[in-house]
Parts: structure tokens; C-alpha cells; sequence
């Protein structure tokens, strides 16, 4: 379907997503095309539950249209803590129309939301865990139910028993300075990738998924999205520290475009 010297057409109004392309398919000779270059397109409904059920239906669209094959990425990030959330809403996170500084945003008022959550939930436990009994309540204790007797040898093994409770507990050794910058959630990016024919209905589809931390600050200029708030601890770096060819070389992009073009020997 494509091949040296060919131009290709991608079903995206992401210029960030078509500069990582032009990147990549540069480097086979081949020249790349998104929706800003080709008029009539109306906007595709992305209305699938699936990043994979998106790319096709983008796809499809466009490729009857032109009536040549296209290329669709659906793409999106999933953090944990959110449970999979933004995922296939990533684009529209903050609602309509996208806008990458409203969703990072969003992302991270969510997050730190939640973090001051479970922070005073972890205050309340470590209060009632540190109810230890205390002098006083154990020596009422002791007047109640020793004779005299009882009650020195009480007494003694009290002061003992007060004297561990009360014990400074011992100082941590001193830690090395933190490295990692502050993290809000493991998370990941996901990319699928639609190659569809409209000459038979045919299409090839390829994943690509990349791990990383939601920062609690951006970092880095470079790429589009979430990339930076997206820290890559294998790297140090953020997603949009990295150079194009870099983030082409990692990312769930990236990934997908290495599987689909060994699936049509590339
Ligand atoms: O920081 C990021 N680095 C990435 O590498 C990346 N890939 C996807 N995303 C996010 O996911 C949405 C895709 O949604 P999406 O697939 O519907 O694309 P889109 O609406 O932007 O354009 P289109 O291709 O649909 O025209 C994007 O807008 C971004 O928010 C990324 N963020
Ligand atoms: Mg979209």
C-alpha cells in the first residue's frame, strides 16, 4: 500500500502526532499528509470505546472519501490512579475543543486531589494507631485492681512498660538526596495504528504502550499532549525532553509504526 517515493495520508488534525510521523516515514523516502493538507473532510465522531475501534472508524472515514489507503492513530494516556482514565478521552479531557494546557490541568488537579485525599485518610490511621496507652490510664488501672502489695511490684514493672512506650523511636540514618522528581501515578501511553485499503475494506492494525510516572510539575517544551508531565524514569527525563527522534525511538507511537511496517515488510 505504501512504499518509496509514495505519499502518505494521515486522518489526523494532530500536527503533533504528523511531525513524529514525518520523522519516522522521512527516513524511508516517504512524504506525509494530514487532514490540514486536504479539503472536504468533515470532522470524524470518535465514538468507539477502544483506541483500536477509533483508529479504524478515522480511517475508514477519510479513505472512502480519498478513495486511497490511510493511516489513523488513535492514542491516549491511562493513568492509574484514575483507573485507565483519560484513555480514549484523552484529546477532549477538559472538554470541547481539546486543548493540551486545560487537560494537563485537569490531570493534575485530579491527581493531587486524590493524593490530599489519601493523605488525610493516612493522618486519621496513624492517630488512632498511635492510642497507645498512656501512664495515667495504665495507673488507674492499677489502683483499681492490685492490693498493696501488687501494687509496687505494679508499680515498677509500670514505669518499665512506660518507660519503652515513651521512647523516642531511633533516628532514621540521613537519606540521599531524592533523585526522582515528585510522582503522582504510574502511567501509561497507548497508540493504535489503522492502515486501511478501501479498494477491498482491508486494514492492518499495530499497538504500541510505554510506561512511565505523571509528574507533579511539567518539564521539557518539546512534543504535544501530556509529554510533559509524562517522566520517563529509564531516561530522567520527561516525554517532551526528549528530541523527536528520541521519543520516535520509545514512545507507544513509535512502537506501533515499527509493528505495522514489519507487517507489510517495511
Ligand atoms: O503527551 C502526549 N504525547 C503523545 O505522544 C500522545 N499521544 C496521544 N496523546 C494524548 O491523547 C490524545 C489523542 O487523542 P486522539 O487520538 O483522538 O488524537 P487527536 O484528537 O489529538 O487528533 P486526531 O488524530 O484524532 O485528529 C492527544 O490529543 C493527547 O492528549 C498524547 N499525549
Ligand atoms: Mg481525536
Amino acid at each position: 500500500m505504501i512504499g518509496s517515493g509514495d505519499v502518505l495520508l494521515l486522518a489526523t488534525r494532530n500536527s503533533g502526532k504528523t511531525k513524529e510521523f514525518r520523522e519516522a516515514f522521512g527516513k524511508l523516502g516517504i512524504a506525509v499528509k494530514d487532514l490540514h493538507d486536504v479539503e472536504g473532510i468533515p470532522d470524524i465522531e470518535e465514538t468507539g470505546h477502544t483506541f483500536a475501534d477509533n483508529a479504524l472508524l478515522k480511517a475508514k472515514a477519510v479513505a472512502d472519501i480519498v478513495g486511497l489507503p490511510v493511516l489513523a492513530d488513535d492514542s491516549g494516556l491511562c493513568v492509574d490512579a484514575l483507573d485507565g482514565a483519560p484513555g480514549v478521552y484523552s484529546a477532549r479531557y477538559a472538554g470541547e475543543p481539546a486543548n493540551d494546557a486545560a487537560n494537563n490541568e485537569k490531570l493534575l488537579l485530579e491527581l493531587k486531589r486524590l493524593a490530599s485525599h489519601s493523605e488525610s485518610a493516612e493522618a486519621e490511621l496513624v492517630g488512632e494507631r498511635s492510642g497507645a496507652p498512656g501512664k495515667e490510664r495504665l495507673a488507674e488501672s492499677v489502683e483499681e485492681h492490685a492490693n498493696e502489695s501488687m501494687k509496687v511490684l505494679l508499680a515498677e514493672s509500670l514505669n518499665e512498660q512506660v518507660e519503652e512506650v515513651e521512647q523516642e523511636p531511633e533516628q532514621e540514618p540521613e537519606q540521599e538526596p531524592e533523585q526522582e522528581p515528585e510522582l503522582l501515578s504510574s502511567a501509561r501511553f497507548v497508540c493504535s495504528l489503522v492502515l486501511y485499503d478501501p479498494a477491498d475494506g482491508s486494514h492492518l492494525t499495530a499497538e504500541g504502550a510505554i510506561e512511565g510516572n505523571i509528574l507533579r510539575e511539567a518539564r521539557g517544551t518539546d512534543g504535544f499532549g501530556y509529554d510533559p508531565l509524562f517522566w520517563l524514569s529509564s531516561h530522567g527525563r520527561s516525554m517532551a525532553e526528549l528530541s523527536l527522534a528520541e521519543k520516535n525511538a520509545i514512545s507507544h507511537r513509535g512502537q506501533a509504526l515499527r509493528r505495522l511496517l514489519e507487517m507489510i515488510g517495511k
